[in-house]
């Protein structure tokens, strides 16, 4: 069963990890999808090229999204091409790791303006452009594990995804009148590009696996399902909730 036939879904960082694994999974369930990006222009142009052999209609355009003007771009692009927004998933994200007490003034403005200022603009011009059709909609960000608890090289990262977690249920609010709902997933540790250095250090990599009860680290692929359903209908009475997605970390504290 395809579950998001005919829609038109916008994934932010969608050129890699798991916004690409996102945008395969929409389109392999029916979707025409707009992705956005930052700097890998090949890898952009290749998750566009897998989107339309599987027969689906797909674009790419590169732009920051710590800058305003790149959401409006972007809906306005997507639109332009496909007609409409059924779907918001905004994921892009960074994570350049750093300890605390000398954490430079740039990296945590970088990372606040990307994490969470990008998310707010990319989910509010999402919500104004699916207002105006009138027929409701879809927001899934991509939170993290991270929202609930911390990590010592993370101390500018994991409270922007504790505030993309928290703007999904006020936006679930504010935007339940118009028949959007937003949701957030929390990814547990996926390997991709992001964490690529991090998970080199072998002894993490064995600390963090050994608390997962699934017994592997997520791949980006894991998360493709779990984003598609709660962009479809399936989830249609799914709003202000946040699925962890982690192999069962959270929740193995002993
Ligand atoms: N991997 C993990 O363990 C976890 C990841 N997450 C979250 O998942 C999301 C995706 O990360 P992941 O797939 O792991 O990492 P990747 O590094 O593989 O993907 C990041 C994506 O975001 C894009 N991007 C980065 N900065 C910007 C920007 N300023 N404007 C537009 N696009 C940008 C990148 O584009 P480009 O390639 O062009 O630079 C890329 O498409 C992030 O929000 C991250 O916090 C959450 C929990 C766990
Ligand atoms: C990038 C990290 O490996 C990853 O990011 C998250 O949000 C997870 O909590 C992991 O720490």
């Amino acid at each position: 069963m395809k579950l998001l036939e005919g829609k038109v879904v916008l994934i932010t960082g969608g050129s890699t990890g798991i916004g690409r694994a996102a945008a395969i999974g929409a389109a392999r369930h029916g979707a025409d999808v707009a992705i956005n990006y930052a700097s890998s222009d090949d890898k952009a142009a290749s998750c566009v090229a897998e989107i339309e052999a599987l027969g689906q209609r797909a674009l790419a355009m590169k732009g920051d999204v710590a800058d305003p003007a790149t959401a409006g771009d972007f809906v306005d692009k997507a639109v332009a091409a496909f007609g409409r927004v059924d779907v918001m998933v905004s994921n892009a994200g960074i994570c350049p790791f750093h300890a605390f007490l000398d954490m430079p003034v740039e990296t945590v403005d970088r990372t606040f303006r990307v994490n969470l200022h990008g998310a707010y603009y990319m989910v509010q011009a999402a919500a104004n452009q699916m207002v105006k059709q009138g027929e409701g909609g879809a927001i899934v960000a991509v939170s993290s594990i991270s929202a609930l608890v911390g990590g010592e090289y993370q101390t500018h990262y994991t409270p922007t995804k504790a505030g993309v977690h928290s703007l999904m249920q006020s936006a679930a609010i504010a935007l339940g009148k118009h028949g959007i709902r937003c949701n957030s997933v929390l990814p547990g540790t996926i390997l991709t590009e992001i964490n690529r250095d991090d998970l080199a250090d072998q002894d993490k990599r064995d600390r963090v696996t050994a608390r997962i009860p699934l017994g592997r680290l997520g791949e980006a692929d894991d998360l493709a399902g779990p984003i598609v359903f709660l962009a479809s209908d399936m989830a249609q009475y799914v709003t202000g909730a946040a699925l962890l997605v982690d192999g069962g970390a959270f929740v193995n504290l002993q």
